[in-house]
């Protein structure tokens, strides 16, 4: 999509030589990648911090350096997708099942740059289900103690099996009829036992990428 290509090739201007990257995870971040294995060939010096197996795989077919797993420290900027934008730069995200590395990277980058194509922006974020990740173990009683939060919740599958990530879990994607406090279901999904991560991510990110209505991409910020 032309949309996704502009939004993630823009993101890829805020990379300066040495950063230490978080390489989101999906199809408008890709285009991102694409555009620093370019610049790359131009004389870009950078590393990657990739938030997903399919991220790390697309890295290393570009020759992008990775930082391997026990060794990142910091990291200067994050760029990734999302699934839903509200008006306060509240995201979901985990719609590819990405969401625990994703966030992660987010949380710990110095700034958390989101691409994204203009149909991601909603009014309301109960319009949209946020994936939650659980371990295995025990994961009727971690879904049931979800559903006491007030959503209806659902496996995902994948070839009629249950979806597994890249960190061995399953996502319930749990759809709520009204969310008042994003900040707050996002600690509450969090506090109970059996969730490794939810998909909703509240004041992480720094600047928008997107499309206005003439087809320009803008940047918003908060
Ligand atoms: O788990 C997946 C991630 O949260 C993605 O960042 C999200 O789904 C957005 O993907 P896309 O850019 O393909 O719409």
């Amino acid at each position: 999509m032309e949309s996704k290509r502009l939004a993630g090739e823009k993101a890829a201007e805020f990379v300066k030589d040495g950063m230490v990257v978080g390489l989101g995870t999906g199809s408008t971040v890709y285009y991102t990648i694409m555009k620093l294995a370019e610049r790359m060939k131009q004389g870009l010096v950078f590393k990657g911090v990739p938030t997903s197996v399919e991220t790390e795989k697309i890295a290393a077919r570009l020759g992008i350096p990775l930082i391997s797993k026990g060794e990142i420290n910091k990291i200067d900027l994050g760029i990734d997708g999302a699934d839903a934008i509200d008006p306060d730069f509240v995201l979901i995200k985990g719609g590819g099942g990405a969401l625990l590395r994703e966030k992660i990277v987010a949380e710990a980058a110095d700034q958390f740059i989101v691409v994204a194509d203009p149909g991601k922006f909603v009014p309301n974020l109960a319009d949209v289900e946020i994936p939650v990740e659980v371990i295995p173990f025990a994961s009727e009683l971690t879904e049931k103690h979800l559903k006491s939060l007030g959503c209806h919740t659902k496996l995902r599958v994948n070839n009629n099996t249950a979806f597994i990530t890249d960190n061995g879990n399953y996502i319930l994607d749990c759809k709520f009829e009204e969310i008042k406090n994003p900040k707050e279901l996002e600690t509450q999904i969090l506090r109970i036992p059996g969730v490794a991560e939810n998909g909703l991510f509240t004041d992480m990110a720094n600047k928008i990428i997107t499309l206005n209505a003439l087809g320009e991409v803008v940047i918003l910020a908060k």
